[in-house]
């Protein structure tokens, strides 16, 4: 059967800690398609790291080399690319997103909290209160993340490699609804090669 995906790739966007990393290696191991963590080639490009780029160049100068890092990435097929937290802040990101299928991991910010309160990585959560500010920015963000094409909610506690399954059946619901609703239709099951 031809491929519903044809090699699309997949990104995934969401707030800090809701497992866009973690997720992402999983899901491109299951797809065999190729990883890429924006917030990695940004240090890589920038030969900083991401709290050295914030404290040098502001969040301005790290968004602006995060835009040309999806810009690059979105040129090429069959990737999953884990974003930064705030990629879906830009505008112009947007026309880059939606060369991939776009998906959010909808996680309780109590949860990312516990996840990464104490994590020194991630300069916006350097506040008296970083679990206001994770609830917070969340607040802002919450109508830009819904653009997704998918959206995953989840409830915290399961295991990434659960959280990797269910995206890769929502997408399949997404792109072969028909077939993903009949199980009796096997030999319609989606492909993603
Ligand atoms: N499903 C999960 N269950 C439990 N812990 C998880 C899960 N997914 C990720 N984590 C843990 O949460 C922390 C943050 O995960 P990860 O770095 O993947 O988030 P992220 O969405 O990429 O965040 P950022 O936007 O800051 O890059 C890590 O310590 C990771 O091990
Ligand atoms: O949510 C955000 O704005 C960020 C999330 C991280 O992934 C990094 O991209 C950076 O710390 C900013
Ligand atoms: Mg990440």
């Amino acid at each position: 059967m031809a491929s519903r995906l044809q090699g699309t790739s997949i990104v995934l966007i969401g707030m800090m800690g809701c497992g866009k990393t973690t997720v992402g290696k999983y899901l491109a191991e299951a797809l065999n398609y190729r990883f890429f963590d924006t917030d990695a080639v940004v240090e890589s490009v920038a030969h900083k790291t991401i709290p050295e780029i914030f404290a040098t160049d502001g969040e301005p100068g790290f968004r602006t080399v995060e835009t040309q890092v999806l810009a690059e990435l979105s040129a090429y097929t069959r990737l999953v690319i884990a974003t930064g937290g705030g990629i879906v802040l830009a505008r112009k990101n947007w026309s880059y997103l939606h060369h991939s299928v776009v998906v959010w991991l909808d996680v309780p910010v109590e949860h990312l909290y516990q996840r990464i309160k104490g994590d020194s990585n991630r300069p916006l959560l350097r506040s008296p209160n970083p679990q206001q500010t994770l609830h917070d920015l969340l607040e802002e963000r919450r109508s830009l993340y819904a653009q997704a094409d998918v959206r995953v909610v989840l409830q915290g506690d399961e295991p990434p490699e659960w959280v990797c399954d269910r995206v890769v059946q929502e997408i399949a619901q997404i792109l072969n609804p028909v077939a993903t609703e009949q199980p009796s239709a096997a030999s319609h099951a989606p492909e993603f090669n």
